[in-house]
Protein backbone atom coordinates (compact mmCIF):
# COMPACT_ATOMS: atom_id res chain seq x y z
CA UNK A 1 0.00 0.00 0.00
CA UNK A 2 2.35 2.89 -1.06
CA UNK A 3 -0.20 5.18 -0.47
CA UNK A 4 -0.16 4.91 2.89
CA UNK A 5 3.23 4.36 3.48
CA UNK A 6 3.75 7.70 1.39
CA UNK A 7 1.75 9.44 3.79
CA UNK A 8 3.06 8.03 6.96
CA UNK A 9 6.26 8.61 5.61
CA UNK A 10 5.64 12.51 5.64
CA UNK A 11 4.77 11.98 8.97
CA UNK A 12 7.50 9.72 10.50
CA UNK A 13 10.52 12.71 8.27
CA UNK A 14 9.26 15.00 10.92
CA UNK A 15 10.89 13.23 14.10
CA UNK A 16 14.08 15.66 13.35
CA UNK A 17 13.03 18.81 13.29
CA UNK A 18 8.98 18.95 15.36
CA UNK A 19 9.84 21.54 17.78
CA UNK A 20 9.48 24.16 14.95
CA UNK A 21 9.65 27.62 15.68
CA UNK A 22 5.69 29.10 16.47
CA UNK A 23 5.17 32.58 14.33
CA UNK A 24 4.06 35.36 16.65
CA UNK A 25 0.24 36.41 16.17
CA UNK A 26 0.96 39.86 17.18
CA UNK A 27 2.26 41.11 13.71
CA UNK A 28 -1.42 39.05 12.66
CA UNK A 29 0.43 36.23 10.53
CA UNK A 30 -0.88 33.72 12.81
CA UNK A 31 -4.42 33.73 11.88
CA UNK A 32 -6.19 31.26 9.45
CA UNK A 33 -8.42 32.78 6.95
CA UNK A 34 -11.79 33.30 8.10
CA UNK A 35 -14.52 32.42 5.87
CA UNK A 36 -18.18 33.28 6.06
CA UNK A 37 -20.33 30.77 4.61
CA UNK A 38 -23.19 33.44 4.21
CA UNK A 39 -21.18 35.70 1.29
CA UNK A 40 -21.24 35.12 -2.74
CA UNK A 41 -17.62 34.51 -2.34
CA UNK A 42 -17.17 32.06 0.02
CA UNK A 43 -16.52 29.10 -2.46
CA UNK A 44 -13.83 31.31 -4.28
CA UNK A 45 -12.12 32.28 -0.77
CA UNK A 46 -12.26 28.85 0.10
CA UNK A 47 -10.53 27.84 -2.41
CA UNK A 48 -7.35 30.02 -1.90
CA UNK A 49 -7.62 28.85 1.74
CA UNK A 50 -7.21 25.06 0.79
CA UNK A 51 -4.75 25.36 -1.89
CA UNK A 52 -2.31 27.62 0.38
CA UNK A 53 -2.60 27.37 4.38
CA UNK A 54 -4.93 24.31 3.94
CA UNK A 55 -6.35 25.38 6.75
CA UNK A 56 -9.64 28.23 7.43
CA UNK A 57 -12.58 28.83 9.97
CA UNK A 58 -15.32 29.08 9.24
CA UNK A 59 -18.42 31.64 10.18
CA UNK A 60 -22.14 31.79 9.70
CA UNK A 61 -21.24 27.87 9.00
CA UNK A 62 -25.20 26.73 10.26
CA UNK A 63 -24.42 24.42 13.32
CA UNK A 64 -26.54 25.57 16.23
CA UNK A 65 -24.54 27.41 18.71
CA UNK A 66 -26.57 25.55 21.50
CA UNK A 67 -25.68 21.92 19.87
CA UNK A 68 -21.99 22.80 20.44
CA UNK A 69 -22.22 23.91 23.89
CA UNK A 70 -24.11 21.05 24.82
CA UNK A 71 -22.02 18.61 23.13
CA UNK A 72 -18.99 20.45 24.98
CA UNK A 73 -20.52 20.20 28.50
CA UNK A 74 -21.36 15.98 27.65
CA UNK A 75 -17.86 15.78 26.75
CA UNK A 76 -16.57 17.54 30.24
CA UNK A 77 -18.45 15.46 32.04
CA UNK A 78 -17.50 11.95 30.20
CA UNK A 79 -13.62 13.02 30.64
CA UNK A 80 -14.68 13.84 34.70
CA UNK A 81 -15.41 10.21 35.18
CA UNK A 82 -12.93 7.62 36.54
CA UNK A 83 -10.53 6.42 34.28
CA UNK A 84 -11.77 2.86 35.23
CA UNK A 85 -15.59 3.38 34.29
CA UNK A 86 -14.78 5.26 31.04
CA UNK A 87 -12.71 2.32 29.64
CA UNK A 88 -15.02 -0.11 30.69
CA UNK A 89 -18.08 1.29 29.21
CA UNK A 90 -16.41 2.57 26.01
CA UNK A 91 -13.56 -0.48 25.30
CA UNK A 92 -11.50 0.55 22.57
CA UNK A 93 -11.94 -0.68 19.08
CA UNK A 94 -8.86 0.46 16.76
CA UNK A 95 -10.29 -1.61 14.12
CA UNK A 96 -13.52 0.15 14.15
CA UNK A 97 -11.79 3.63 15.38
CA UNK A 98 -14.51 3.57 18.16
CA UNK A 99 -14.56 4.04 21.88
CA UNK A 100 -12.46 5.35 24.57
CA UNK A 101 -8.49 6.11 24.52
CA UNK A 102 -6.20 7.23 27.21
CA UNK A 103 -2.78 8.18 26.18
CA UNK A 104 -2.48 5.93 23.55
CA UNK A 105 -2.00 7.47 20.26
CA UNK A 106 1.79 7.17 18.94
CA UNK A 107 2.58 10.01 16.10
CA UNK A 108 5.01 8.63 13.60
CA UNK A 109 6.31 12.23 13.83
CA UNK A 110 7.25 12.27 17.27
CA UNK A 111 7.32 8.18 18.71
CA UNK A 112 6.21 9.46 22.06
CA UNK A 113 1.83 9.31 23.09
CA UNK A 114 -0.43 12.53 22.80
CA UNK A 115 -0.89 13.45 26.17
CA UNK A 116 -4.52 12.70 25.65
CA UNK A 117 -7.75 11.06 26.17
CA UNK A 118 -10.48 10.49 23.60
CA UNK A 119 -13.33 9.45 22.80
CA UNK A 120 -14.04 8.00 19.41
CA UNK A 121 -17.27 7.91 17.90
CA UNK A 122 -17.55 5.94 14.63
CA UNK A 123 -20.95 6.44 12.50
CA UNK A 124 -21.03 3.02 11.31
CA UNK A 125 -23.69 0.60 11.80
CA UNK A 126 -22.81 -1.81 14.88
CA UNK A 127 -19.49 0.28 16.01
CA UNK A 128 -20.80 2.35 18.65
CA UNK A 129 -22.81 -1.18 20.18
CA UNK A 130 -21.27 -1.26 23.90
CA UNK A 131 -18.89 1.22 23.69
CA UNK A 132 -21.86 4.10 24.53
CA UNK A 133 -20.98 5.60 28.03
CA UNK A 134 -23.58 5.21 30.43
CA UNK A 135 -22.93 8.33 31.85
CA UNK A 136 -23.80 11.66 31.26
CA UNK A 137 -27.00 10.44 29.51
CA UNK A 138 -27.13 13.26 27.04
CA UNK A 139 -23.94 12.06 25.49
CA UNK A 140 -25.46 9.72 22.92
CA UNK A 141 -28.04 12.17 21.51
CA UNK A 142 -26.00 14.88 21.31
CA UNK A 143 -23.20 13.39 19.79
CA UNK A 144 -25.46 12.01 16.85
CA UNK A 145 -27.38 15.23 16.56
CA UNK A 146 -23.22 16.92 15.89
CA UNK A 147 -22.19 14.18 13.84
CA UNK A 148 -25.55 15.21 11.68
CA UNK A 149 -24.80 19.06 11.62
CA UNK A 150 -21.52 18.61 11.10
CA UNK A 151 -21.66 16.09 8.52
CA UNK A 152 -23.71 18.18 6.93
CA UNK A 153 -21.84 21.52 6.94
CA UNK A 154 -18.40 19.73 5.77
CA UNK A 155 -20.85 18.09 2.77
CA UNK A 156 -21.44 21.59 1.83
CA UNK A 157 -17.65 22.23 1.94
CA UNK A 158 -17.09 19.45 -0.10
CA UNK A 159 -19.51 20.48 -2.68
CA UNK A 160 -17.65 24.28 -2.64
CA UNK A 161 -14.61 22.74 -3.20
CA UNK A 162 -15.41 19.55 -5.69
CA UNK A 163 -15.10 21.71 -8.84
CA UNK A 164 -11.89 22.51 -8.69
CA UNK A 165 -10.03 20.29 -6.70
CA UNK A 166 -11.72 16.71 -8.61
CA UNK A 167 -12.58 17.96 -12.17
CA UNK A 168 -12.92 14.49 -13.14
CA UNK A 169 -15.69 13.67 -10.83
CA UNK A 170 -19.56 12.87 -11.50
CA UNK A 171 -20.73 16.42 -9.30
CA UNK A 172 -21.69 15.41 -6.11
CA UNK A 173 -19.56 12.14 -5.58
CA UNK A 174 -17.45 13.11 -2.96
CA UNK A 175 -20.69 14.08 -0.47
CA UNK A 176 -22.59 11.00 -1.62
CA UNK A 177 -19.41 9.03 -0.46
CA UNK A 178 -19.59 10.01 3.25
CA UNK A 179 -22.99 8.68 4.98
CA UNK A 180 -23.59 8.37 8.79
CA UNK A 181 -24.62 4.70 10.40
CA UNK A 182 -24.81 2.41 7.29
CA UNK A 183 -22.35 -1.34 6.91
CA UNK A 184 -19.93 0.99 5.37
CA UNK A 185 -19.51 4.41 7.46
CA UNK A 186 -16.29 5.69 8.35
CA UNK A 187 -16.87 9.06 9.49
CA UNK A 188 -15.98 9.71 13.15
CA UNK A 189 -17.02 12.44 15.50
CA UNK A 190 -13.62 12.76 18.29
CA UNK A 191 -14.33 13.99 21.84
CA UNK A 192 -10.73 15.40 23.49
CA UNK A 193 -9.40 15.98 26.59
CA UNK A 194 -5.74 17.12 27.00
CA UNK A 195 -5.29 17.26 31.01
CA UNK A 196 -3.35 20.21 32.72
CA UNK A 197 -0.03 19.99 32.23
CA UNK A 198 2.13 20.55 35.74
CA UNK A 199 5.26 23.51 34.65
CA UNK A 200 7.85 20.52 35.02
CA UNK A 201 6.78 19.04 32.32
CA UNK A 202 6.93 21.73 30.07
CA UNK A 203 10.14 20.75 27.16
CA UNK A 204 9.35 17.23 28.47
CA UNK A 205 9.61 16.62 24.31
CA UNK A 206 5.71 15.52 24.97
CA UNK A 207 3.01 17.05 22.87
CA UNK A 208 -0.79 17.32 23.38
CA UNK A 209 -1.16 16.03 19.86
CA UNK A 210 2.38 15.30 17.96
CA UNK A 211 2.68 17.06 14.01
CA UNK A 212 -0.04 15.27 11.37
CA UNK A 213 -1.81 14.83 8.66
CA UNK A 214 -5.25 13.84 9.29
CA UNK A 215 -6.79 10.52 7.48
CA UNK A 216 -9.96 12.26 5.99
CA UNK A 217 -11.39 14.59 3.15
CA UNK A 218 -11.76 17.76 5.82
CA UNK A 219 -12.15 17.73 9.32
CA UNK A 220 -14.53 20.60 11.27
CA UNK A 221 -12.47 21.48 14.27
CA UNK A 222 -14.59 23.23 16.99
CA UNK A 223 -12.26 24.78 20.04
CA UNK A 224 -13.44 26.65 23.09
CA UNK A 225 -13.95 29.39 23.90
CA UNK A 226 -17.46 28.27 21.73
CA UNK A 227 -20.41 30.48 20.04
CA UNK A 228 -21.34 32.78 22.87
CA UNK A 229 -18.58 34.29 23.56
CA UNK A 230 -18.35 35.91 20.38
CA UNK A 231 -19.20 39.43 21.27
CA UNK A 232 -18.90 41.98 18.09
CA UNK A 233 -17.92 41.57 14.61
CA UNK A 234 -14.31 41.27 14.95
CA UNK A 235 -14.35 37.51 15.61
CA UNK A 236 -12.97 36.19 18.50
CA UNK A 237 -12.11 39.57 20.13
CA UNK A 238 -13.75 41.12 23.18
CA UNK A 239 -15.06 44.75 22.70
CA UNK A 240 -13.02 45.57 25.51
CA UNK A 241 -9.94 44.38 23.55
CA UNK A 242 -10.64 45.69 20.24
CA UNK A 243 -11.12 49.52 22.21
CA UNK A 244 -7.54 48.68 23.17
CA UNK A 245 -6.66 48.27 19.54
CA UNK A 246 -4.99 44.82 20.41
CA UNK A 247 -7.28 43.20 17.60
CA UNK A 248 -4.78 39.81 17.26
CA UNK A 249 -4.42 38.90 20.74
CA UNK A 250 -7.25 38.11 22.62
CA UNK A 251 -7.25 37.03 26.51
CA UNK A 252 -5.78 33.51 26.56
CA UNK A 253 -7.54 30.66 28.15
CA UNK A 254 -5.73 27.89 28.10
CA UNK A 255 -7.53 26.07 25.63
CA UNK A 256 -4.85 27.62 22.71
CA UNK A 257 -2.03 25.68 21.46
CA UNK A 258 -3.43 23.90 18.00
CA UNK A 259 -1.03 25.13 15.19
CA UNK A 260 -0.66 24.49 11.54
CA UNK A 261 2.17 24.55 9.12
CA UNK A 262 2.22 23.54 4.95
CA UNK A 263 2.60 20.09 3.82
CA UNK A 264 6.04 19.34 2.91
CA UNK A 265 5.13 17.96 -0.22
CA UNK A 266 4.08 21.77 -1.06
CA UNK A 267 8.00 22.07 -1.79
CA UNK A 268 8.14 25.14 0.04
CA UNK A 269 10.09 23.48 2.98
CA UNK A 270 9.17 24.26 6.47
CA UNK A 271 7.48 27.38 5.98
CA UNK A 272 6.73 27.69 10.19
CA UNK A 273 3.78 26.81 11.86
CA UNK A 274 0.57 29.31 12.32
CA UNK A 275 -1.52 29.39 14.97
CA UNK A 276 -4.77 28.41 14.82
CA UNK A 277 -6.64 30.48 17.75
CA UNK A 278 -10.36 29.49 18.81
CA UNK A 279 -12.17 32.08 16.56
CA UNK A 280 -15.68 32.73 18.67
CA UNK A 281 -18.30 31.66 16.64
CA UNK A 282 -16.39 29.91 14.09
CA UNK A 283 -15.43 26.11 13.21
CA UNK A 284 -11.68 25.84 12.11
CA UNK A 285 -11.72 23.23 9.46
CA UNK A 286 -8.44 21.35 7.57
CA UNK A 287 -8.26 19.24 4.57
CA UNK A 288 -6.86 16.01 5.14
CA UNK A 289 -4.89 13.21 2.94
CA UNK A 290 -8.10 11.25 1.32
CA UNK A 291 -9.34 14.73 -0.37
CA UNK A 292 -5.45 15.31 -1.39
CA UNK A 293 -5.08 11.61 -3.03
CA UNK A 294 -8.57 12.04 -4.71
CA UNK A 295 -7.95 15.19 -5.97
CA UNK A 296 -4.47 14.41 -7.42
CA UNK A 297 -2.44 16.77 -5.10
CA UNK A 298 -4.42 20.16 -6.61
CA UNK A 299 -5.52 20.68 -2.51
CA UNK A 300 -2.68 19.60 0.06
CA UNK A 301 -3.78 18.31 3.14
CA UNK A 302 -1.95 20.25 5.81
CA UNK A 303 0.50 19.41 9.36
CA UNK A 304 -1.02 20.43 12.72
CA UNK A 305 -0.44 19.36 16.51
CA UNK A 306 -1.09 21.08 19.86
CA UNK A 307 1.81 21.85 21.45
CA UNK A 308 2.27 21.72 25.25
CA UNK A 309 1.04 24.64 27.42
CA UNK A 310 4.17 27.26 28.48
CA UNK A 311 3.95 29.75 31.03
CA UNK A 312 0.49 30.74 32.32
CA UNK A 313 -1.02 28.08 30.29
CA UNK A 314 0.46 25.37 32.44
CA UNK A 315 -2.22 23.93 34.81
CA UNK A 316 -5.00 24.55 32.17
CA UNK A 317 -7.28 22.00 30.22
CA UNK A 318 -8.03 21.79 26.82
CA UNK A 319 -11.12 20.37 25.19
CA UNK A 320 -11.56 19.84 21.50
CA UNK A 321 -14.07 18.29 19.41
CA UNK A 322 -13.09 16.64 15.62
CA UNK A 323 -15.51 15.44 13.42
CA UNK A 324 -13.42 13.53 10.72
CA UNK A 325 -15.69 13.27 6.72
CA UNK A 326 -13.76 9.96 5.60
CA UNK A 327 -15.61 8.30 3.07
CA UNK A 328 -17.43 4.80 3.28
CA UNK A 329 -15.22 1.75 3.44
CA UNK A 330 -16.00 0.77 -0.56
CA UNK A 331 -15.66 4.27 -1.83
CA UNK A 332 -12.29 4.25 -4.28
CA UNK A 333 -10.02 6.80 -3.76
CA UNK A 334 -8.52 6.96 -7.22
CA UNK A 335 -5.45 8.67 -7.83
CA UNK A 336 -2.36 9.46 -10.46
CA UNK A 337 -0.62 7.34 -8.12
CA UNK A 338 -2.55 4.43 -6.55
CA UNK A 339 -6.26 3.08 -6.46
CA UNK A 340 -7.20 2.14 -2.82
CA UNK A 341 -10.41 1.49 -1.36
CA UNK A 342 -11.40 4.37 1.73
CA UNK A 343 -11.71 1.28 4.25
CA UNK A 344 -8.13 0.07 3.53
CA UNK A 345 -6.64 3.46 3.60
CA UNK A 346 -7.87 4.16 6.69
CA UNK A 347 -7.21 1.25 8.25
CA UNK A 348 -3.83 2.00 7.40
CA UNK A 349 -3.25 5.25 8.95
CA UNK A 350 -4.98 3.67 12.42
CA UNK A 351 -2.45 1.24 12.36
CA UNK A 352 0.79 3.48 11.86
CA UNK A 353 -1.00 5.05 15.48
CA UNK A 354 -2.28 2.93 17.77
CA UNK A 355 0.23 -0.66 16.74
CA UNK A 356 0.07 -1.98 20.14
CA UNK A 357 -3.28 -2.02 19.93
CA UNK A 358 -3.32 -4.33 17.50
CA UNK A 359 -0.90 -6.61 18.61
CA UNK A 360 1.76 -5.14 16.02
CA UNK A 361 5.51 -4.74 17.39
O1 LIG B 1 -7.40 19.07 19.62
C1 LIG B 1 -7.08 19.50 18.55
O2 LIG B 1 -7.29 20.66 18.27
C2 LIG B 1 -6.41 18.66 17.49
C3 LIG B 1 -6.96 17.29 17.33
C4 LIG B 1 -6.43 16.64 16.10
O3 LIG B 1 -5.71 17.23 15.33
C5 LIG B 1 -6.80 15.27 15.78
O4 LIG B 1 -7.35 14.57 16.65
O5 LIG B 1 -6.55 14.84 14.65
FE1 LIG C 1 -5.65 16.21 13.40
Amino acid sequence: MAAIAADVDVERSLRSSATGTTRSAADGAGRVPVIDMSQSDAAEAMWAAATSVGFFTVVNHGVPDELIENAFASSKQFFARDLDAKQRESPFAPQLNSGFEYFSQIRPSTGTADQKESLQITAREGAMDGRWPAEPEALQPVARAMMEASQRLAARILDMLEPRACPNLAPGTLQKSHTLWGQGGQCTLRLLHYPPTAPPEVDSGLWRAGPHTDWCCVTLLYQLPGPRAASGPIYGVSRRWRKRGRLTDPPRTGHEGLECAANPRAGAGQSGWLRVDPVAGGVAVNIGDMLSRWADGRVLSNLHRVRTPTGAECGRPRQSIAFFMQADKEALIESSGETITAGDYILGRIRSNFAAKFGDK
